[in-house]
């Protein structure tokens, strides 16, 4: 379901990611761990077709991000969801129409889409704020409605950069089960997070512990850790 092989990527002279290797297998869960500044969101932002490949190779739910084009993305977008960091809802807009903007995009009937849009929201514990514009709900609400946006479409790989950051231990693990739901059901799920107690929820998970854009530790055989000399070589240039 992934398959990254070698990735770097920089901004200007800055190497983000250095040399990043590994597999994940369809239905698995993977933890990116690391400090502020590691390389978690560019990597996720690569992964999600958000930055250009620019060293290594990528294959992402059966695309090839090397020969991503733009008009390519909408379609992995269907099959590639994404919980940003900064949440990127609609404030004018009520949590409800959020949260069922990717199934209108697909065209997916009204009653159809709001069956699935009370579902997940019920999930979250958002279904009393459905009504509400989401530029009234608190940050913690705008982030489970974020979550809710992403999952709603059951895509085959979720990605979330710190998707509990504005929630109480409480409400992490709720969301924490939710994506261990998902996982269940068969969706591939990559999350970002700096809380040991998600990483802790989930003992089966993989684990990448990304320091200074190098893989420096991994829990299973299908990541390999950066290899320093290689991550020197970046240094002379993109
Ligand atoms: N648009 C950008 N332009 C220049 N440098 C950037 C840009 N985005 C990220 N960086 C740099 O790349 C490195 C990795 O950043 P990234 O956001 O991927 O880390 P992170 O592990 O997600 O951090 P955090 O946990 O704080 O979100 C950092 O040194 C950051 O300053």
């Amino acid at each position: 379901m992934l398959d990254i092989r070698h990735l770097s990527h920089n901004y200007g002279s800055h190497w983000a990611l250095k040399d990043c290797s590994f597999t994940l297998e369809k239905g698995g869960f993977l933890f990116l761990s690391g400090p502020s500044g590691a390389g978690k969101t560019t990597l996720l932002r690569l992964l999600h077709g958000a930055l250009p490949l620019q060293r290594g190779q990528a294959q992402v739910a059966g695309f090839d991000l090397a020969r991503l084009r733009s008009h390519d993305l909408p379609a992995l977008r269907r099959h590639v969801s994404v919980v940003f960091q900064d949440f990127r809802i609609l404030p004018a807009r009520t949590a409800f129409a959020n949260i069922a903007l990717p199934l209108e995009v697909r065209g997916l009937d009204a009653r159809a889409s709001g069956r699935r849009v009370r579902a997940v929201a019920r999930a979250l514990g958002l279904e009393h704020r459905l009504d509400t514009p989401a530029g009234e709900l608190s940050g913690g609400e705008q982030q489970r409605v974020a979550v809710a946006r992403a999952i709603v479409v059951n895509p085959q790989v979720l990605l979330a950069d710190e998707p509990t950051g504005n929630l109480d231990p409480d409400l992490s693990l709720r969301l924490m089960d939710v994506f261990m739901q998902f996982n269940a059901y068969g969706t591939t799920v990559v999350l970002a997070t700096h809380n040991p107690e998600l990483i802790r929820r989930n003992p089966a998970a993989r684990l990448i512990h990304l320091d200074d854009g190098m893989i420096t530790h991994a829990n299973w055989p299908g990541a390999r850790l950066s290899c320093r000399a290689d991550a020197c070589d970046l240094l002379e240039g993109p």
